[in-house]
């Protein structure tokens, strides 16, 4: 039974969903980092929110894990990079806390309008401040939206029927969807200038990073009003708290920080500054939607292998994993074995399908064939893993799709190339869905590819089989199957036996010193 971690705050439905789908399941909040590198190693799957920062140590220590699940939507407090090296499968939920963050802002910018918790602190006091609180309204008000995505795209929505004129700084963002939310799409330098009111709504990346800073702050309208509801990080705090107090920026509400959590803010107590503590996916609602969602994918995947909403993985659903499990398997037996084959450093590797191969989903026999033909690299390799490694090592990776119909009514090929050329193996699915070699460096042989295997290229000349079997039989080799393969008669054959135990060094050599033996190598599968 896999076992999950739940390691900050989440709706019990969350571990409800977990227990009823067959992963057994911890919920242990609050943990140090430290204390939780001492359990983690336990799990195979990790659901956080924002308060969980899985850092490469983290990932170190967790020598079981599969999957790690956010619940939510950013997933800065994730080092992605890492998790993917080792094979870790990132998840997010990306809808279901997006219609509350965007209230969450829409809320502020209301608050900051009308200063209402600073006019709700001074009533409670006792005080009738009526001439104090003087307000703004939003209608005909020019909102900027940096950041026009799944969030941004609804608070646009919600501001246009409060009657604002809506611009957007998004340089993904194309002509026609700006049309379609009705935002004007300007570049970082009009917004500026033009909003009176600037909301965030952008990951936190390398290229958002400080995006309102000291120099972009300087550039906004006076009287500006500033809401972040996305990541702290995006606006430099110091030069924000210098534009209120000069009172440059007329009011900044932030539910995010530079550092969370933020116990102690230079900000707190500056003129017309609002704070919440990350509170823009805290309703009742989203948390259920979150909960249930990244419960229902982390499931998935670890009882049927479905992957959805992840971030270094192509999705496949819980429907078509089954359907592809025996073309994975397939797959990674050809990679498998053309990666123990091959010699010298891979240039490329081609993936060829043909029919019902060709009409499945690549992604995932591609996957495949690349952690079978890395696990020679390294023995941490998987599918998640293994696209980055190919990448990293400058491997160049095709994938073709034959729309033809062939001697097998489905059909795998994988060619790689070294420096000796192009080598090329292809396999099929016999009807019980079991993966069978159907060709190898171009001889037609048929081979099931199970256990340990004894390869052997050879002279096809009579009496070589007789000399062999009693080769292995002295040695006390027990075979299992049996293939031959020949590309003419008297000319190069091929020798796939499953064997009961491992093929070591010595019985390699006695092997190879059998008269017209070229090759033998022991294969694992
Ligand atoms: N306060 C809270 O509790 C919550 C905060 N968030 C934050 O909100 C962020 C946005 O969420 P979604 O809208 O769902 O994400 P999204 O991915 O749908 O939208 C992000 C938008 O930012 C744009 N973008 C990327 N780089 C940019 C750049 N350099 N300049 C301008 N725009 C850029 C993208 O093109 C995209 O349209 C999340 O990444 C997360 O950090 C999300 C949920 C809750
Ligand atoms: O889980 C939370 O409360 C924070 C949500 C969030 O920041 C996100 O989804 O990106």
């Amino acid at each position: 039974m896999p076992k999950v971690l739940i390691s900050d705050k989440m709706d019990p439905k969350a571990a409800e969903i977990f227990r009823a789908r067959g992963v057994e399941v911890d919920e242990i909040t609050g943990k140090t980092p430290e204390e939780l590198k001492a359990i983690i190693g336990e799990y195979d799957g990790l659901a956080i929110r924002s308060s969980t920062r899985v850092t490469q140590e983290i990932l170190d220590a967790a020598t079981n894990m599969k999957v790690i699940g956010r619940a939510g939507i950013g997933v800065d407090n994730i080092d992605i990079p890492a998790a993917s090296a080792k094979g870790v499968v990132v998840m997010n939920t990306p809808f279901g806390n997006s219609i509350t963050t965007a209230e969450h802002a829409i809320a502020l910018m209301f608050a900051l309008a009308r200063q209402l918790p600073q006019a709700d602190a001074s009533t409670q006091a006792g005080k009738w401040e009526k001439s104090k609180f003087m307000g703004v309204e939003l209608t005909a008000k020019t909102l900027g939206l940096i950041g026009a995505g799944n969030i941004g795209g609804i608070v646009a929505e919600r501001a246009l029927g409060l009657r604002m004129k809506v611009i957007a700084y998004d340089p993904f963002l194309t002509e026609e969807r700006a049309i379609e939310l009705g935002v004007e799409k300007v570049n970082l330098e009009t917004l500026l200038a033009r909003a009176d009111f600037i909301t965030l709504h952008t990951p936190l990346t390398d290229q958002t990073r400080n995006i309102l800073s000291a120099e972009n702050l300087a550039k906004t309208k006076k009287g500006v009003r500033i809401i972040n509801c996305a990541r702290g990080g995006l606006i430099d705090e110091a030069a924000l708290k210098q534009g209120l107090e000069s009172g440059h920026i007329a009011g900044a509400a932030l539910d995010v920080y530079a550092t969370e959590p933020a116990k102690e803010n230079a900000l707190f107590g500056t003129p017309n500054f609002i704070s919440t503590p990350h509170l823009g996916a805290s309703t009742t609602e989203a948390q259920v939607n979150v909960a249930i969602q990244v419960a229902e994918q982390m499931s998935d995947y670890l009882v049927s292998g479905g992957v959805t909403n992840a971030l270094n993985m192509p999705s496949l659903s819980a429907e078509e994993a089954p359907r592809l499990k025996p073309y994975m398997a397939l797959a990674e037996k050809l990679g498998s074995l053309v990666g123990q084959l091959a010699h010298g450093p891979l240039k490329s590797v081609a993936i060829e399908t043909e029919g019902a191969a060709a009409e499945l989903n690549q992604k995932p026999i591609t996957g495949a064939v690349l952690a079978g033909l890395m696990r020679s690299y390294s023995d941490t390799v998987n599918m998640v893993n293994a696209p980055f490694l190919a990448k990293e090592r400058g491997l160049d990776v095709r994938e073709v799709r034959h729309d033809r119909e062939g001697d097998y009514h489905t059909m795998i090929r994988v060619t790689v190339n070294t420096d000796e050329g192009d080598r090329s193996v292809a396999g099929t699915l016999f009807s019980d869905a079991a993966p069978r070699l159907i060709e190898l460096f171009g001889i037609k042989v048929e081979a099931d590819l199970v256990g340990h295997m004894l390869y052997v290229v050879n002279e096809d000349r009579p009496g070589f089989i007789g000399s062999l079997g009693s080769l292995l039989g002295e040695e006390g080799i027990n075979i299992g199957t049996f293939h031959l393969g020949r590309r003419a008669a008297g000319g190069e054959a091929v020798l796939l036996l499953s064997i009961d135990d491992n093929a070591g060094p010595d019985l390699l050599n006695k092997v190879k010193a059998l008269p017209g033996v070229k090759t033998a190598m022991a294969l694992a599968f």
